[in-house]
């Protein structure tokens, strides 16, 4: 089972560490904002259930100090992923080693309410949702990304997506 929570949104730590308020945040509610947790023990479980869901396309990221020449461009590709941003399709990962947090924006009420994923889950992200990604303390993850249609990773930063038609139609979606 994923540990998902509200995130305390102290700047002034690490965004690596847990910043866990101590308020848990249920499946329903994670469900409400239109995300879809699942653990799967195995490769087949992943590929039917991505099947289902017509996704055509996969890779496999695998990010920790190794991946990088040194810690300023690892701290530059963290940036990256750590600012509030969507993506125009709906996305699946599947963390396969290690592990990662995936704070994702509240529409309801803009709390974050962050993901820890570890061997095993798996998380499908709307189009539209606002979210961003880091690793944890311990630096490593290795993920399965599945993209619907082709594999590119392209972000839409927060506040220029507000008006950003898959947004619009994800705030819909959420009855907003
Ligand atoms: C662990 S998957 C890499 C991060 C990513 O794909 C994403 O969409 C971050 O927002
Ligand atoms: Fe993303």
């Amino acid at each position: 089972m994923v540990k998902a929570y509200v995130h305390d949104n102290d700047a002034s730590v690490d965004f690596r560490e847990d910043h866990d308020t101590g308020k848990p945040v249920s499946l329903e509610r994670l469900e409400k904002i239109g995300l879809i947790y699942r653990k799967f023990d195995t490769q087949q479980d992943v590929d039917s259930f991505a099947l289902e869901r017509n996704y055509k396309n996969r890779d496999i990221v695998n990010i920790t100090v190794d991946s990088f020449p040194d810690e300023e461009t690892m701290m530059s590709k963290l940036n990256v992923f750590y600012a509030e941003h969507l993506h125009e399709d709906e996305e699946i990962r599947y963390c396969l080693d290690g592990e990662g947090f995936f704070d994702v924006r509240d529409p309801f009420n803009e709390e974050w309410i962050r993901c820890r994923v570890q061997k095993g889950d798996l998380l499908v992200l709307p189009a539209g949702v606002y979210h961003r990604f880091t690793l944890t303390s311990d630096n490593f993850i290795k993920a399965l990304r599945l993209f619907k249609e082709e594999p590119k990773w392209l972000a839409y930063n927060r506040p220029e997506a507000d008006k950003n038609r898959y947004r619009q139609e994800y705030l819909a979606q959420v009855g907003l």
